[in-house]
């Protein structure tokens, strides 16, 4: 069997890129400012990146497992294009007060439930300890937290940080962009 590696946990919407509100078009989706190059970082210190988003306008109705699937692709490609390599992409798309009957449901996906971390830990060999989940809110931290990631980053670019979301983080960052030197300067 491989030997567990690291991850960094990302959430995407305030994050990775501005949080417009159910970002589902490419013309809306805005990479927040150095956060790629902090990517490549990350990706050089031996992390691995994985992706857990919640996608609750898939229930909602606000936009199609399909459109989310395009964009994504776009995504992925514009990293890769940038020398970032995503390890995992692992989105929720239920919503318990959903209005599309497939989506509508509750589950075990959805942060601050852990079940997208427990996924990645298994299909790639995570190290939960050692890993990082950096996200910009409350049910991110949460979520880390019952899946037993080590340390938990809260970043000011997404949703307003508060005393609670503060509280429940390792540490709080401007941004992901300050995360690897963060990491580097032997930060928990
Ligand atoms: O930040 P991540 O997990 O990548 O994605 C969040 C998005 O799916 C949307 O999630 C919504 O929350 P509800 O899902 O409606 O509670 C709101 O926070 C929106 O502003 C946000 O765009
Ligand atoms: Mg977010
Ligand atoms: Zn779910």
């Amino acid at each position: 069997m491989a030997q567990p590696v690291s991850a960094i946990f990302l959430d995407r919407d305030g994050t990775l890129n501005v949080d417009h509100g159910y970002v589902h078009e490419i013309d809306d989706f805005q990479f927040i400012d150095g956060v790629i190059d902090a990517c490549l970082k990350l990706k050089e210190m031996g992390f691995l990146l994985v992706l857990v988003t919640n996608q609750s306008g898939i229930a909602r109705g606000k936009f199609t497992e399909d459109q989310f699937m395009t964009l994504t692709e776009w995504m992925d490609w514009s990293l890769a294009d940038r020398g970032v390599d995503l390890d995992g992409i692992y989105f929720c798309p239920h919503h318990p007060e959903g209005s599309i009957k497939e989506f509508t449901q509750v589950c075990d996906c959805r942060k601050p439930q852990p079940g997208m971390f427990l996924t990645a830990k298994e299909e790639l060999g995570i190290d939960m300890a050692s890993s990082y989940m950096v996200g910009d809110k409350l049910e991110d931290m949460q979520a880390a937290a019952a899946a037993g990631v080590g340390h938990k980053i809260l970043v000011r670019t997404g949703k307003p940080v508060t005393s609670v979301s503060e509280n429940a983080a390792d540490a709080v960052l401007e941004s992901l962009a300050a995360l690897p030197s963060f990491i580097a300067k032997g930060h928990k």
